[in-house]
């Protein structure tokens, strides 16, 4: 590539990786062949098969091998005269200290947890090296630049927390399809084979039973004189039919939706369901609980295929027939696992039954697995993008180009006809607990002398995160002190409280005084 243009910045440059999988594998070829000369990397897992489609540095032959080692191994042979050291290490180890960070001129992550990264930022700050952050999420993904005083630290601003619904939308008023997967594995499913006695906002009695001999029962519970078949289908009529029309019967609800349509058994199966019952002797070859399944007894093969709503009826009564009938020690045990392939079929054919009913989208197993499992499905072209985005800005940060330095948004769809956003990054937040230099530190530690052991107690209940903020809240007007040992002052707290250690502990970091 640009070998021949090499500037002395990057020749001379000696830089840290933090990670070697998707993202990593790209970066160490694009930072080789871009001219660097020199650089570490840090890796703590080995190969598995399923990085093989994405991790093109590996091969089938290295699967159990340490990634360090070998996209290490990989870059030399069409890069033989640089320098690679690789460390097959957790970055978390105290191996990687103030010191160790102090030795680089850029750091680089392409890590996959939040954990790591705060770890990677705090060393970083501490060792007042600038720090290339990076993540993606299937076609999404993100480029930050942090420098030290210049720029934000990775935790100045809070990271969205996993994404929860409303319980009305999930339980009466779905409009996605996530939203009928949410209902199929948190509600239903753990109603029907979880624990019986958590709580569960899944309506339990259906307006038929409210006035027969079953108004104090649990519809769910399959009665002693009741056949599979038989429970089935009122397990099936319970959910999609008079849970629905009961939910209709509140006229002010749809006022300004569409209004489901409540489905039941007998209008689904044109003939008897008897005689649509799939051939569960399919199932018994196998010893594997995990490996029973309902698309097996119908002959269904294609897990991308969207099934009909017949399909997924049939579906449904199937695989709760070879729950009960193959699985029944598990019963009342069972929480969802996207690696069960009944549990998964169905999820998959009960938030399709709901879909239907509201006029969602129907969707395939492969993709309500994705949905189910939370799983986004990587993509490498995102990953080679995101490695050369943070070339760019290594480059820029060795070169101090400091007004240049972007942080880089690559989305989905295109906006203004880009698919990638550059955006100036944002100036260090004043009260971020981590790089903010205020007088609350040393507040915190003249606290922590005195009252060493009410404080250690206490900081052991609460959460630590929280109450340093509170003190930020509190102390955010002082005036600053002490720029370099505040982050990695936070890491040693936090580091030695979680341990149990002596509170003095936290003044050292793998064996030396933080602050006088
Ligand atoms: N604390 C850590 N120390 C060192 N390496 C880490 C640490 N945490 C995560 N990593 C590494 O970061 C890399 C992240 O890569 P990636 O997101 O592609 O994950 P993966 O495990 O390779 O793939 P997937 O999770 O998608 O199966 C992994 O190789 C992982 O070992
Ligand atoms: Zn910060």
């Amino acid at each position: 590539m640009a070998s021949h243009q090499r500037s002395p910045a990057i020749k001379g440059a000696k830089v840290l990786m933090v990670g070697a999988g998707g993202i990593g594998c790209e970066l160490l070829k694009t930072l080789a062949l871009s001219g660097f000369e020199d650089i570490h990397i840090i890796d703590m897992d080995t190969i598995e098969v399923s990085n093989l489609n994405r991790q093109f540095l590996f091969r089938q032959s290295h699967v159990g091998q340490s990634k360090a080692k070998v996209a290490r191994d990989a870059v030399l042979r069409f890069r033989p005269h640089i320098s690679i050291t690789s460390y097959h290490a957790n970055v978390k180890d105290p191996d990687f200290n103030v010191d160790f960070f102090k030795q680089f001129n850029v750091v680089l992550n392409g890590l996959d947890n939040l954990d790591a990264r705060r770890h990677v930022n705090r060393l970083c700050l501490a060792s007042d090296v600038p720090l290339v952050e990076s993540g993606t999420t299937g076609f999404l993904g993100q480029v930050t630049v942090h420098v030290k005083g210049k720029t934000e630290c990775y935790e100045c601003q809070p990271k969205p927390t996993p994404k929860t619904y409303p319980v009305c939308t999930i339980t009466s008023t779905p409009s996605k399809f996530v939203h009928c997967i949410v209902w199929s594995k948190d509600l239903l499913f753990a109603k029907l084979f979880g624990d019986k006695n958590q709580e569960n906002d899944l309506n339990v009695r259906s307006s038929d039973a409210a006035s027969s001999s079953q108004q104090a029962e649990d519809v769910f519970e399959r009665q002693n004189d009741e056949g599979i078949e038989e429970y089935a289908r009122r397990i099936y009529d319970h959910v999609f039919g008079y849970n629905i029309e009961d939910a209709l019967s509140n006229e002010e609800t749809w006022k300004n939706r569409n209004r489901p349509k409540p489905l039941y058994s007998r209008d689904v199966f044109p003939e008897e369901p008897s005689q649509q019952n799939g051939n569960m002797d399919k199932n018994c070859a196998t010893d594997d609980p995990l490996s029973v399944s309902a698309m097996a007894s119908l002959g269904l093969k294609n897990p991308q295929d969207i099934w009909s709503l017949l399909e997924n009826s049939r579906i449904f009564l199937e695989a709760l027939k070879l729950f009960f009938g193959k699985r029944e020690k598990e019963i009342g045990n069972l929480s969802f696992d996207k690696d069960d392939q009944l549990a998964v079929e169905f999820v998959t054919a009960a938030a399709n039954i709901r879909a239907a009913s509201f006029g969602i989208p129907l969707h395939s197993l492969f993709e309500a697995k994705g949905i189910a499992g939370n799983i986004v499905h990587a993509v490498a072209t995102t990953n080679a993008v995101i490695a050369g985005l943070i070339v760019i800005e290594a480059i820029k940060v060795l070169q101090s180009d400091a007004n240049n330095y972007r942080m880089t948004y690559c989305l989905e769809h295109p906006s203004r006809k880009m698919l990638l956003m550059p955006v100036e990054p944002f100036e260090p937040n004043k009260s971020c607990y981590v790089c903010s230099e205020l007088f609350f530190m040393k507040l915190v530690m003249i606290l922590m002398k005195i009252w060493q052991p009410i404080m250690l107690q206490t900081l052991r209940r609460c959460y630590l995160s929280f109450l340093l903020q509170l003190l930020v809240g509190l102390c955010s007007q002082l005036k600053t002190f002490n720029r370099s040992s505040h982050a990695i002052l936070i890491l040693s707290i936090e580091r030695n409280l979680m341990r149990r250690r002596s509170l003095m502990a936290c003044f050292y970091l793998d064996g030396r005084k933080l602050l006088e």
